[in-house]
């Protein structure tokens, strides 16, 4: 049996082993203090549910092409509305129910207002220039104000109205022209052409000029999609120069550096011709208003070259592909529903009552077709993780401790579909929205394709204004088939990857004017 005898330490005469023995007995009862109470101190904190890791790495192995479908649904319904994974070293909390959300998006909003860094996409966007990536601060809320209040504003959104007009009457001249189409490809080149207009003053989708921007803006989208690994384990940066990546995305950033140069030289000169602005308050674009913001002396923060050129991609990367796939996803439920669209079909002939053209005023009393978009924007939020957050501070969220510095991820899609706020919520019923205030404007955190809060998504409506009217004069116009011998139940329904998830094979289908 064990037994300690203290009589050597009670018969204790001061010696030099002896003193280094009680220096070394008081280091070692030090570090043990200090290590039960920050155990203490750890095991008092009351994380969210997690997965278990994998050490450097984390839970990086655990997701997939489809992180929104498979994993984090497949996690979160195992651990919980909060869960924290870890991606390398980096905290970080993934929330899949309506009320979790309103707790990080409107109760701590403030705390919850930073991005986190990602290297390829600050390369990509003049290093945070922009507004979506730049961190919380004055330089971001300066930028913010500039999208919200003069860009983005409503009475700025109904200033290209006819832009929106014009290019919907060529899309219906095009699918009149070819009846079997490719819907993808054309709304696409349609959001593509609406945000030129708007923001560079000209379209630029012909040509080899139409060709190149085509070619670099769909680069650019590809790149934003890329999972960084080496944001979240320093020690693997190196794999991005072995791939070629990091040469890829200097590659990008300078031509589209070059293409913006361009057109904000161009649009410097037409100015100075014009003797400063011309063509009156609403025909502006977006670079124009940019420019004069930039001569105003009075702008209280640094606003130069590289901002507008920012702030400009910034409209595309987070305007083009996101509402596209709104069309998209809306033409793929209808064409696999017969019912709806006829509902649908009723309701905007009635109120066209045989108008060419659906005016701002007619889409106002469209509630089933507001009803559909809202449905699909719930199946199919195009970013389905939205865009991540960091925490500023720490804070508790649900009892929860959240450390500052954890990125935090909201799973739109898992959120959409929760069958404890939706009635058979994997099925497409735009009913569900007819006797229903919920809406996507950040107040209904059961529905939040664009966010909320104050990084919520400024171009809401910009986006709905093209997808409202572009829904109605299809069905307007059209009567909707799939291509023959293809069923709707046959329709394929795979999911791209990257950011934006539109469908991964390009929608086709044939259409009838109507009247015939
Ligand atoms: C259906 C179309 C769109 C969807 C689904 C969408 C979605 C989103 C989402 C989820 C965010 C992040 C929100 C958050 O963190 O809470 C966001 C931010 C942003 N969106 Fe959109 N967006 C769309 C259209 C647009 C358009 C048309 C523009 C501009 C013309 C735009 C510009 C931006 C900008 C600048 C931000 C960054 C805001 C910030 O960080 O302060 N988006 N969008």
């Amino acid at each position: 049996m064990f037994s300690f005898n203290v009589s050597p330490l009670l018969s204790f005469t001061p010696s030099l082993a002896s003193i280094t023995l009680v220096l070394f007995i008081t280091f070692l009862t030090f570090k043990c203090l200090r290590f039960l109470f920050s155990s203490a101190a750890a095991t008092n904190l009351h994380l969210p549910p997690s997965p278990p890791k994998l050490p450097i790495i984390g839970n990086l192995h655990q997701l997939s092409d489809y992180p929104h479908r498979s994993l984090l649904q497949a996690l979160s319904r195992r651990y919980g509305p909060l869960m924290m994974l870890h991606f390398g070293s980096t905290p970080v909390l993934v929330v899949s129910s309506a009320d979790c959300a309103r707790d990080i998006l409107k109760t701590h909003d403030l705390i919850f207002s930073d991005r986190p860094r990602s290297t390829l996409s600050e390369r990509l966007l003049y290093h945070r220039k922009d507004v979506s990536l730049a961190p919380y601060g004055e330089y971001w809320r300066q930028m913010r104000s500039i999208c919200v209040l003069q860009l983005l504003s409503n009475k700025r959104v109904h200033s290209f109205q006819t832009v929106r007009e014009e290019e919907i009457s060529l899309l219906m001249d095009k699918i009149k022209q070819h009846r079997s189409v490719d819907l993808s490809d054309l709304f696409a080149s349609l959001t593509n052409d609406v945000i030129c207009r708007t923001a560079l003053g000209r379209k630029y989708s012909e040509g080899m000029q139409g060709e190149k921007f085509k070619g670099l803006l769909a680069d650019m989208m590809g790149l934003l999609g890329i999972f960084n690994v080496g944001d979240f384990i320093p020690s693997l940066g190196w794999i991005n120069k072995l791939t070629g990546l990091d040469a890829k995305v200097e590659r990008i950033a300078r031509e589209f550096d070059q293409f913006l140069d361009e057109v904000v030289e161009e649009h410097r000169r037409k100015m100075e011709e014009k003797s400063i602005g011309g063509g009156g308050e609403d025909r502006r674009d977006f670079v124009d208003v940019l420019l004069d913001i930039e001569k105003d002396k009075t702008v209280g923060f640094a606003f130069g070259a590289d901002s507008i050129k920012a702030l400009v991609l910034d409209i595309f990367a987070g305007g083009t592909d996101t509402t596209y796939t709104v069309l998209e996803w809306a033409m793929t439920e209808l064409l696999r529903q017969p019912r709806a669209v006829n509902i649908l079909q009723t309701e905007v002939r009635k109120i066209a009552n045989g108008k060419p053209n659906i005016t701002h005023a007619d889409l106002e009393k469209m509630h089933y077709l507001r009803a559909v978009l809202k449905e699909t924007l719930r199946l199919h939020p195009p970013i389905p993780l939205l865009v991540p957050r960091l925490s500023t501070r720490d804070v508790k969220i649900q009892g929860y401790d959240i450390a500052a510095g954890t990125m935090v991820i909201l799973n739109a899609w898992t959120i959409g579909r929760d069958p404890r706020t939706w009635d058979e919520p994997d099925k497409f019923k735009p009913e569900r929205f007819l006797n229903s205030s919920v809406d996507f404007k950040g107040q209904d955190f059961e529905l939040i394709p664009f966010g909320a809060g104050r990084r919520g998504c400024p171009g809401t409506s910009f986006a709905m204004a093209t997808n409202e009217l572009v829904l109605a004069n299809l069905v307007n116009k059209f009567d909707w088939a799939l291509p023959e011998g293809l069923k709707a139940e046959d329709l394929d329904m795979t999911e791209c990857t990257g950011v934006t998830i539109h469908r991964k094979v390009h929608l086709l289908a044939v259409a009838t004017p109507f009247p015939s």
